[in-house]
C-alpha cells in the first residue's frame, strides 16, 4: 500500500488520479499543520502533497524513511530543502506552469486598479465620500511595466501588459528572449529609473532576498507603483512601508508576506494593512479554480508515474530519467552515492542473484545517481535487502 498524505487543501482533481491508479491510501489536510504536528501527520507517508505554506526542512525530512517522493502542488519549492531531499533519494515534483496565467491576469488587474487609484477610492464610496477627482488617476496605456525576474510568469505579464497597451522592460540575471516588443535592462537600476510599475517574478531563497530594499525602492521613480506576488522575501516591507508613508511610491499590491498566517484563524501582521492604495492579498495570485484544478492532476500524475514506473522526468532536485515501457518481470529502482564504479556495483549485486538484467538507464546528478533496472526473473525480498544493505545504496524500491 502506498500511503499518501495530503496538505493545503489539494484540489480533488488530484484524488481522481490518484484513485484512478488504485492509489486509495490517502489521508488529506485542509490546511497546513504547525510544525510540532508534521512529523506525527506524516509518519508512514511515501508520498506527501503540499503548497507553499508546508516546510520541509532537514530535520524533518530526516525522520521520514519511508517518504519516497514529495509533490509541491504550486510552482514554488523554496519550502522544501532541496538537496536534503535528493540525498536522501526523494524526489520532488511541482506544476511549474500550471498557475503562471492566474498570476499574469492579477498582476495586470492590479496594475491597472492602482494607476486610477481605484482600491482608496473603492474605500471611500463604501464610507459614504464622493470624492470625485481625476487627481492622480492614469490610464495603463503608455506607461512603462518594470518586469524584475523573467521567467514563465514575468513574461506572461508582459505580454498581457502590452495588449493593454504598456511599454514593457524586464531585467533577469539570464539572457531571456524579449517576448513582443519588451526591452531587457542590463542593470536594475535602469529598470528602476524609468518603470511606472514594478513587479516582481523572482525565485524565494538567498539570492533574491530584499531585492527591493530602501536603496532600490529610492530608485524607483516618484510616484511609481510596486507589486509583488512572487515571495514574501524579496521585498522589505518596512522600507516599502516608509516609502508608500512619505508619498515617494503612489502605490503597491501585495501577495505575499515575510511571514504568512498558517491558516484562516491566524490575522496577518503587517505595517500595510489600512494603507492607502494599497492593495494586500492573501497569497492567491495563482488560487483560481482553473490553475487548482490543473496543478492537482499534473502533479498528482508525475506522483503516479514515479511510483509505477521510477520516472523522475521534471523533479526539480532529481537526476531525471524518463518515462520507459517496462521490459522484463521486475524493476529495481536504485539510488545511490555517486562514486566511481556505483553502476557496477549494482550490475554485480544483481547477478549475484542469477538475475539478468534486460534494460537498464542511470543518470546522475551531483553526489547522486539513480539507476532503473528492469531485470527478468522475480525480485524477492532477500535480493531487496541486500541492495538496501550494501554502502552506496541510499534508498532502492522494486515496482
Ligand atoms: N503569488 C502566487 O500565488 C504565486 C503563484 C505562482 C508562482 N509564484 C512565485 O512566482 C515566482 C516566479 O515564478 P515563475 O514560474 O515565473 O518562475 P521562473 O523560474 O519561470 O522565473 C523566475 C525568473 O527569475 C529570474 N531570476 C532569478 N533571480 C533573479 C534576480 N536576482 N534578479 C532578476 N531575475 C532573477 C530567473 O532567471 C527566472 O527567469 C516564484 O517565486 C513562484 O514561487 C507565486
Ligand atoms: O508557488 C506557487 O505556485 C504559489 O506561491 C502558490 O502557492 P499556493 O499553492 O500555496 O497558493
Amino acid at each position: 500500500m502506498t500511503r499518501i498524505v495530503l496538505f493545503e487543501n489539494i484540489h480533488p482533481s488530484a484524488h481522481e488520479v490518484f484513485a484512478a491508479a488504485g492509489l486509495n491510501d490517502i489521508v488529506a489536510h485542509a490546511s497546513a499543520l504547525p510544525p510540532e504536528s508534521l512529523l506525527e501527520a506524516m509518519k508512514g507517508a511515501q508520498l506527501v502533497g503540499i503548497r507553499s505554506r508546508t516546510h520541509l526542512d532537514a530535520a524533518l525530512l530526516s525522520q521520514l524513511p519511508d517518504l519516497r517522493a514529495v509533490g509541491c502542488f504550486c510552482i514554488g519549492t523554496n519550502q522544501v530543502d532541496l538537496e536534503t531531499a535528493m540525498l536522501r533519494g526523494v524526489p520532488v515534483f511541482n506544476a511549474p506552469f500550471s498557475n503562471t496565467r492566474s498570476v499574469a491576469e492579477m498582476v495586470l488587474g492590479q496594475s491597472i486598479l492602482l494607476l486610477r487609484r481605484i482600491p482608496e477610492k473603492n474605500d471611500r464610496v463604501h464610507h459614504g465620500f464622493w470624492d470625485k477627482t481625476a487627481d492622480g488617476a492614469f490610464e495603463t496605456r503608455g506607461k512603462t511595466l518594470g518586469i524584475i525576474g523573467y521567467g514563465n510568469i514575468g513574461s506572461q505579464v508582459g505580454t498581457l501588459a502590452e495588449a493593454a497597451g504598456m511599454r514593457v522592460v524586464f531585467h533577469d540575471i539570464e539572457a531571456k528572449l524579449p517576448l513582443g516588443n519588451a526591452r531587457a535592462c542590463t542593470t536594475l537600476a535602469q529598470l528602476l529609473g524609468q518603470s511606472d510599475v514594478v513587479t516582481l517574478h523572482v525565485p524565494g531563497g538567498r539570492g533574491t532576498k530584499d531585492i527591493m530594499n530602501a536603496a532600490t525602492i529610492a530608485a524607483m521613480k516618484p510616484g511609481a507603483i510596486l507589486i509583488n506576488a512572487s515571495r514574501g522575501t524579496v521585498v522589505d516591507i518596512d522600507a516599502l512601508h516608509d516609502a508608500l508613508k512619505s508619498g515617494h511610491l503612489s502605490g503597491a499590491a501585495i501577495d505575499v508576506f515575510p511571514t504568512e498566517p498558517k491558516g484562516r484563524d491566524e490575522p496577518l501582521k503587517s505595517p500595510l494593512i489600512g494603507m492607502r492604495n494599497v492593495i494586500l492579498t492573501p497569497h492567491i495570485g495563482g488560487s483560481t479554480q482553473e490553475s487548482q484544478e490543473n496543478i492537482g492532476r499534473e502533479v498528482a500524475e508525475k506522483l503516479v508515474r514515479f511510483v509505477l514506473s521510477g520516472t523522475t522526468k521534471g523533479a526539480v532536485n532529481f537526476p531525471e530519467i524518463p518515462y520507459q515501457e517496462a521490459a522484463g518481470a521486475a524493476r529495481i529502482l536504485h539510488v545511490h552515492r555517486n562514486l566511481p564504479g556505483a553502476l557496477g556495483t549494482l550490475s554485480s549485486l544483481v547477478a549475484e542473484f542469477g538475475l539478468n538484467i534486460v534494460s537498464q538507464q542511470l543518470q546522475t546528478k551531483g553526489q547522486v545517481g539513480y539507476v532503473i533496472s528492469d531485470v527478468e526473473g522475480p525480485v524477492d525480498a532477500k535480493v531487496l535487502a541486500a541492495l538496501r544493505a550494501h554502502p552506496i545504496t541510499i534508498r532502492c524500491d522494486i515496482v
